[in-house]
C-alpha cells in the first residue's frame, strides 16, 4: 500500500503515499456500550421508566438501579438510559435547559491511574503506561464477577465496538487501500506488543494478583472500551472513565467541546470530592436525547479506529501525505538542516482535508526535497537564511515539473490500490441497506479516494500553469531591477 517515488535522479527524496500514521496517540475522546439489539432504529420516546422500557435490559435496569443506590442518580437527575439508533443513550425526563448539569458522578466511581494505584494491583502497575495499568484493573474487576465493587458498570459493557480493531479479516479487505486500514493494523501490532509485554513482566510473575488467564482478545476488549468511553481532557485526568457519564452519544449538532469539567461538589451527606460535571449543550424537550461533541479535531479514520461510527459529512475526510527526505539524497544533510531550521524534519506530514487549501508549509518542502542540478547551489549555506523564503515560490520549471509530477504519480498508484472506484461506492451509498461496518468502509475510502482527486487536482492545475509561472532566477534579475515590464532583460550599454 506504500507508495515511494524517487523525486530526482541524482537525488532519491520521496513521497510517500499511505503510510500508517507515525504517532501511536493515547489518547483523544470517549465512548461504546451495550451488546444487546444494538442499533434498534425506533423513535426516541421519552422513556418515563426504565423499569416499564421492555428495550431497557435487566442489566441496565440493576446498573441505574446501583447508582440510585449510590446516589449518582437522584430525583433531580434529569436523564434516564434509553435505546437509541446510537445503542443505549440519555433521554431527558424533563426539559433541560442549554449548560444545564444532566449529571454528576463522584471520585470515587472514577475509573483512572488514582483507581488502580489504589487496587491490590496498584503496586505492580506503577511503572505501566496509564492506559495499560486501567486496561488491567478493568480486566481484574471484570473476572471477579459478582466480587467486584464495578461488576453492575462492568455488566453493561459491550463485548465490543464497531472500531476496525474489531473487524475480521473479511470487513477489513472493504478498506484495502486505505489510510485507515495501515492505521488499524499499526494499532493492532502495537496493542499486542504491549500484550505480551505486560504478560511476561506483569501477569504471569504475579499470578496471586492476576488469578485468572488474560488473554489476548481480552486485551483488546479492555483497550477497545478505555479507546471509546474513556474522557480525556479534564484538568489534571488524562485517561479517565467515568460510568454513567460514559452513556452518553455524539451528534455532529454539537460543535462546542467544553461540556466536561472536574468541579468540587458535595460527594453524600457530609463530605466534598471531586465531582464529574456534565452539562447539556443544546436545550433539549422532555424525551429527546442528549448529546455531546466527541472531539472536533478528529477525522473520520480517528473516528472509525476510536468509537466505531463515523459522521456522513465530507468535512471529518482526511488524508495524510508523507513526504520524506531520503538518507540516499545526494544534498541530504543541506536539505535536513534547512528543513528543521523551518520546524519540519526527515519526514514530515500534512494533512489534506477535504475542501481546504494546502497545508502552507507542504509545497516549500516539496520543492526542497526535489532540489538539485542547476538550482542545487540554493543548497549553500550562504542562503541558509533566506531559501526558506525562496521556497514559498517556485524555484524553476524542473523543480516545479518535478513536483507535480511526483505527487500526481503518487496519487494514481494510491487510487490504484482501492478495490472500488469513487463511482462504485456512491452507487452502494445510494442502494443503502448496508451494516454498520460496511458503511464506514464505504464513508472511508471514498472519502480518501476523493481527497486524492483533489490533490491530484491541484497538481494538474499548477502543471497547466509551468509556462506562466515566475521562477527564482526571473524574480531575482527584477530584484535587481535588470528586467523590463516585458519581461525583457535589461542590459547596460556604456553611453
Ligand atoms: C460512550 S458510548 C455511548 C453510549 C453507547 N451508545 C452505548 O450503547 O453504550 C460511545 C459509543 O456509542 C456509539 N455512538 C455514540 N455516538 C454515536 C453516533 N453519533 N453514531 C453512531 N454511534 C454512536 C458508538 O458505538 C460509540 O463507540
Amino acid at each position: 500500500m506504500t507508495t515511494l517515488l524517487s523525486l530526482h535522479p541524482s537525488s532519491s527524496s520521496s513521497i510517500l503515499i499511505n503510510p500508517i500514521k507515525p504517532h501511536f496517540y493515547f489518547y483523544n475522546k470517549k465512548p461504546t456500550f451495550h451488546h444487546f439489539n444494538k442499533r434498534s432504529f425506533s423513535k426516541i420516546n421519552s422513556v418515563l421508566s426504565t423499569e416499564t422500557d421492555p428495550k431497557i435490559s435487566k442489566e441496565v435496569q440493576t446498573f441505574w438501579q446501583w447508582l440510585k443506590d449510590e446516589k449518582i442518580v437522584t430525583s433531580k437527575t434529569p436523564v434516564k438510559p434509553g435505546v437509541v439508533p446510537e445503542g443505549l443513550g440519555l433521554i431527558a425526563t424533563r426539559d433541560i435547559a442549554k449548560n444545564e448539569v444532566v449529571l454528576e458522578v463522584s471520585k470515587k466511581f472514577w475509573i483512572n491511574p488514582d483507581a488502580v494505584a489504589a487496587s491490590e494491583i496498584g503496586n505492580v502497575c506503577s511503572g505501566l503506561k496509564p492506559w495499560i495499568s486501567v486496561a488491567l484493573y478493568l480486566l481484574l474487576e471484570k473476572f471477579k464477577g459478582d466480587d467486584s465493587k464495578l461488576k453492575y458498570y462492568i455488566n453493561v459493557l459491550p463485548k465490543s465496538t464497531d472500531s476496525t480493531i474489531f473487524w475480521s479479516e473479511e470487513e477489513l479487505l472493504e478498506i484495502q487501500g486505505t489510510q485507515l486500514l495501515s492505521t488499524t493494523l499499526g494499532v493492532k501490532e502495537y496493542v499486542q506488543s504491549e500484550f505480551l509485554k505486560v504478560e511476561n513482566e506483569i501477569i504471569l510473575p504475579n499470578k496471586q494478583l492476576f488469578p485468572f488467564t488474560i488473554t489476548l482478545d481480552d486485551f483488546f476488549w479492555a483497550f477497545g472500551m478505555l479507546r471509546s468511553r474513556a474522557f480525556s481532557r479534564l484538568r489534571n485526568q488524562n485517561l479517565v472513565i467515568i460510568p454513567f457519564a460514559d452513556m452518553i452519544n455524539h451528534s455532529a449538532r454539537v460543535t462546542t467541546e467544553d461540556h466536561a469539567q472536574e468541579v468540587q461538589g458535595p460527594a453524600g451527606l457530609f463530605s466534598w470530592d471531586y465531582l464529574f460535571s456534565l452539562r447539556s449543550p443544546l436545550s433539549l424537550k422532555a424525551g429527546e436525547q442528549v448529546f455531546i461533541q466527541y472531539d472536533l479535531n478528529k477525522s473520520n479514520a480517528d473516528m472509525a479506529l476510536d468509537y466505531g461510527f463515523i459522521e456522513s459529512s465530507s468535512e471529518r475526510d482526511a488524508f495524510t501525505l508523507t513526504l520524506e527526505i531520503s538518507e540516499s539524497d545526494e544534498f541530504y544533510s543541506d536539505k535536513l538542516d534547512i528543513a528543521e531550521l523551518n520546524g519540519l524534519g526527515e519526514s514530515a506530514y500534512f494533512d489534506i482535508k477535504n475542501g481546504q487549501s494546502l497545508p502552507p508549509s507542504m509545497i516549500p518542502y516539496l520543492r526542497l526535497i526535489a532540489l538539485g542540478g542547476t538550482d542545487a547551489f540554493l543548497l549553500e549555506s550562504i542562503f541558509r537564511n533566506s531559501i526558506w523564503e525562496f521556497l514559498e515560490s517556485p524555484i524553476s520549471r524542473p523543480n516545479e515539473e518535478l513536483i507535480c509530477q511526483v505527487v500526481r504519480n503518487a496519487c494514481k498508484s494510491a487510487l490504484s490500490g482501492y478495490h472500488t472506484t469513487i463511482e462504485e461506492d456512491e452507487k452502494l451509498k445510494e442502494e443503502g441497506n448496508m451494516s454498520p461496518r460496511l458503511e464506514i468502509a464505504i464513508g472511508i475510502r471514498s472519502g480518501e479516494k476523493k481527497l486524492l482527486q483533489q490533490i491530484d487536482d491541484i497538481f494538474k492545475d499548477r502543471e497547466s500553469e509551468l509556462d506562466v509561472l515566475e521562477y527564482y532566477q526571473e524574480r531575482r534579475l527584477k530584484g535587481l531591477g535588470l528586467v523590463g515590464e516585458q519581461g525583457d532583460i535589461i542590459f547596460w550599454e556604456p553611453k
